[in-house]
């Protein structure tokens, strides 16, 4: 969360002229309501389900940039599914990431003591991150802008390998 997966995408549908899709987003339309009220309606497990068959759907649907929600890839299926893309992961320590998500009001699993929960977060999180990844770009003390021109430049320079193969 804050890593800037929604901003960053953005930038590079813009970029590359390809459509953008955050799973996020999906959820929400899916389910007529925000995260926000999913997690206190319904709960996380319900939220991880829509989740999953959100990712599934984008993936299959989907041709262009797709941003995934922070916790998407703790899910198998969902990993299982990604295998195959190009997976993207915007790495953020834990004081940006503090800064970047402000209150966390729109953020369910932020509540509470914010820094101690976005540090053990990242602490379960972060071997998962580094293995689903095919890419991975640090974004400490980086505009969104300047994140987006090194994703575009190593996936470039990745899709260029691969035609040259
Ligand atoms: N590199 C950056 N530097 C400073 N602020 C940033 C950066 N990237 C994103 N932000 C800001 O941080 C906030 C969170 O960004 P964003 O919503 O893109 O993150 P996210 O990874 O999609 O988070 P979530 O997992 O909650 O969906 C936004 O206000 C955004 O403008
Ligand atoms: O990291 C997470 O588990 C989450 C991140 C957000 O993108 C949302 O998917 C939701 O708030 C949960
Ligand atoms: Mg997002």
């Amino acid at each position: 969360m804050g890593a800037g997966k929604t901003t960053v995408a953005d930038l590079l549908g813009r970029r590359w002229g390809l459509s953008v899709r955050d799973t996020d987003h999906d959820v929400e339309t899916a389910a007529g309501k925000s995260i926000s009220d999913i997690f206190v309606d319904d709960g996380e497990v319900a939220f991880r389900a829509l989740e999953r068959a959100a990712v599934t759907a984008a993936l299959e649907a989907h041709a262009g940039v797709l941003a995934l929600g922070g916790g998407a890839v703790l899910d198998d299926d969902t990993r299982a599914a990604l295998a195959g893309h190009r997976v993207v992961f915007l790495e953020v320590g834990l004081s940006d990431a503090v800064k970047r998500v402000g209150l966390g009001i729109t953020r369910p699993l932020l509540m509470g003591n914010m820094r101690a929960r976005i540090k053990a977060l990242l602490d379960e999180r972060l071997p998962v991150y580094r293995e689903v990844a095919s890419l991975t770009v640090h974004t400490d003390g980086r505009t969104p802008q300047d994140v987006a021109d090194e994703v575009a430049r190593l996936v470039e320079a990745a899709e260029r390998t691969q035609e040259d193969a």
